[in-house]
């Protein structure tokens, strides 16, 4: 299978039944409208509050959900089409997530050795022992785990949690991994050690990996990825390049975003503007902007219809009604 260049997202929708009686079944929308271009060698950081979305889009595209409508292309290909070239197997061996706590996806009774020998005989089975072995040991040189020898041979609970990322990535390299979808992927991590996940995530960007960087954290976005998309209750509000989107936020909860990191030095945020509400319940019934409940600068229209896309920049968009 060649390598992909490029995986895009159209216009999907994705609902989940959340009951309802036998006749009239009820649905969140978790998804809906969204539109993204993820690009080999480059990070797409998908920014946004729990519950916008975020993880349900990355499972679409590693083809773990089924999108309502809507269509995912690889490099041009529908992935849902009965057509699609590829193997189930081949793709998830070209775009694999990673998540927040590596701990979680790896097994405590068996060394890293084994973590990283079971993938690479799954998608490369004519690899001799002696190659699987050279492969693991190379794989976790390449992600910082050196001597990679000694790694091998050690169980889970004996590496730290940012080891433990490591070898989640070394696991997704190892079979051959083009796009990874990092599910916050240091969220869990030690704050000192966040910094070195991020780094050798922007190493593999120039050996061609893509990303699509899944975050709650607007700072570490712009520091990591090359483009930013704002989502808000499965909304896309805002995207771009990362240093516009971020330095010249124009969606009211972009710039609520910025508003809550603390600048360096000053450990108090600055004042959160936004009202306060819950975080409504988007169903395919819903009308107008998911902000306007939240919104101060809110106007009749915003709870009727949903902002149409206004281009700002070169590569710099937002839904909002104020432009
Ligand atoms: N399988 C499912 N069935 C029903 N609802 C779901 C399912 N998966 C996700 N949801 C809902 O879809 C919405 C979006 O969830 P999602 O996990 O994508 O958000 P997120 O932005 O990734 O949040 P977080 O940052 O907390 O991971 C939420 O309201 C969630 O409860």
């Amino acid at each position: 299978m060649s390598d992909i260049a490029e995986i895009t997202v159209e216009d999907m929708v994705i609902d989940f039944p959340v009951g309802g009686g036998l006749f009239r079944k009820q649905y969140l929308r978790a998804a809906n409208g969204v539109s993204l271009t993820l690009r080999a060698g480059e990070a797409l950081a998908i920014v946004g509050e729990s519950g916008s979305g975020k993880s349900t889009c990355a499972r679409a595209i590693a083809r773990i959900n089924m999108p309502t409508s809507g269509t995912i292309r690889v490099d041009g290909a529908e992935i849902t089409d009965p057509g699609f070239r590829q193997s189930q197997r081949d793709y998830a061996a070209k775009v694999q997530m990673i998540f927040q706590d590596p701990f979680g996806s790896l097994n405590p009774v068996h060394t890293i050795r084994h973590h990283l020998a079971r993938p690479i005989r799954i998608h490369a089975p004519k690899l001799s022992s002696t190659e699987v072995d050279e492969r693991i040991i190379a794989t976790l040189e390449r992600v910082g785990l050196s001597p990679a020898a000694q790694t091998a041979d050690k169980f889970p609970y004996e590496l730290s949690g940012g080891q433990r990322q490591r070898v989640a990535i070394a696991r997704a390299l190892a079979v051959g991994a083009r796009f990874i979808l990092a599910d916050e992927p240091i969220s869990m991590l030690d704050v000192s050690i966040r910094l070195g996940i991020l780094n050798l995530m922007d190493d593999m960007k120039r050996d061609g990996i893509g990303f699509m960087y899944i975050t709650h954290d607007i700072a570490t976005a712009r520091y990591f990825a090359e483009r930013t998309a704002v989502m808000y209750v499965g909304h896309m509000v805002e995207w771009g390049e990362s240093d516009s989107v971020t330095q010249s936020p124009r969606h009211p909860y972009t710039q609520l975003l910025i508003s809550a990191v603390p600048e360096a030095g000053i450990r108090k945020t600055r004042e959160r503007k936004a009202k306060k509400a819950e975080i409504p319940m988007r169903t395919p019934e819903s009308r107008g902007c998911p902000f306007a409940g939240r919104c101060l600068k809110v106007m009749d229209r915003c709870h009727a219809d949903m902002p149409p896309i206004t281009q700002l920049q070169e590569d710099h968009y937002v839904r909002c009604h104020l432009y």
